[in-house]
């Protein structure tokens, strides 16, 4: 079967410019893809070639196996925010929303359900100018799901919302994934997407650096071990010696390299030592990132 999304091989020059460079991923349906990189990376452009916007250079982007333009029934297979979601800013959310699924052939009950879903029912009637960016972004998410579609595409949708902003997209997200639907959402933020993406694609100056489960880069980030101090560490160091675990120090403080500061804590509390600090070291994950992408390529945001 065909993967929800597939970039193969893709490449764009814009003049001297080479914006994405032979990137290839995959996207599957029932999960959270964060799509990863500085500012500049070449993120929305791949985004923009995906949907049919911008033409490669080379190479290719499908959306269930075919190209974008190739679609029969786009409305119903894949749902975009590029740009925060364009909007007259005069009319009612309402109304944006009844253009647009007039437009594609789509009833009004289906407006008043995605007001519902986005949690934007009661200001509906008001004008769309007038909405917060939260607001906007959750009209934007509904007017990519109007037609049902099994694959969204999500350009930076958490820029500039607060954190409950955040949370709530983040929920949202991960129930869309839970129906079946594959989601691909870009940020320039590794944090941004901890504990809503499933897998991350990071990408610097449009080349592909890493592509795996979000667990794994995340543990890479953990991996430094951990230090603890306290009147029993000695004690507590000879035992993790004997499991095996690398351990070195002095009697009042150790490290401890292999193991995570939980494995720690449970054979602390399982022969009832005192310690007075248990501290996780090695890289943050803003250093993980930051070594992935060689520091940033396009400089701050
Ligand atoms: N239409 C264009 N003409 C010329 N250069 C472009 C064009 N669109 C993008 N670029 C360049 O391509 C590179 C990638 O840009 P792109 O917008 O895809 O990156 P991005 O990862 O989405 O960054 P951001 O997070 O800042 O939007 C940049 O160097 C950008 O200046």
């Amino acid at each position: 079967m065909a993967h929800a999304i597939e970039v193969a091989g893709l490449t764009k020059h814009f003049g001297p410019v080479k914006a994405v460079d032979d990137l290839s991923f995959t996207v599957d349906e029932g999960r959270v893809t964060g799509f990863l990189g500085p500012n500049g990376a070449g993120k929305t452009t791949t985004l923009r070639m995906l949907l049919g916007l911008v033409n490669p250079t080379s190479g290719s982007a499908t959306v269930l196996g075919q190209p974008f333009p190739a679609l029969r029934d786009p409305v119903h297979t894949v749902g975009a925010v590029l740009d925060g979601g364009m909007l007259h800013p005069g009319r009612s959310g309402r109304n944006h929303l009844r253009t647009l699924a007039k437009a594609s052939g789509i009833g009004s009950q289906r407006v008043e359900e995605l007001l519902q879903l986005v949690a934007l029912a009661d200001a509906a009637h008001r004008r769309a100018g007038g909405y917060s960016l939260g607001m906007r972004q959750r009209l934007g998410l509904a007017a990519a799901l109007l037609g049902d579609p099994k694959v969204l595409v999500l350009d930076e949708p958490a820029n500039g919302l607060d954190p409950q902003g955040i949370r709530w997209l983040r929920d949202f997200l991960r129930q869309l994934a839970s129906e079946g639907r594959a989601v691909l959402i870009s940020s320039h933020q590794l944090a941004e997407l901890g504990q809503t993406a499933d897998d991350v694609v990071v990408i610097a100056k449009g080349r592909s650096v890493a592509q795996a489960p979000l667990q794994d880069i995340m543990s890479r980030a953990r991996g430094g071990g951990v230090r603890v101090a306290g009147p029993d560490v000695r004690r507590l160091g000879d035992i993790l010696y004997q499991a095996g675990a690398r351990v070195s120090g002095d009697p009042t403080q150790i490290t401890v390299a292999d193991r995570t500061g939980e494995e720690v804590g449970r054979v602390i509390a399982e022969h009832q030592l005192v310690i007075s600090e248990l501290v996780p070291i090695g890289a943050s994950l803003e250093d993980v990132y930051f070594e992935l992408t060689g520091g940033g390529a396009g400089g701050p945001s």
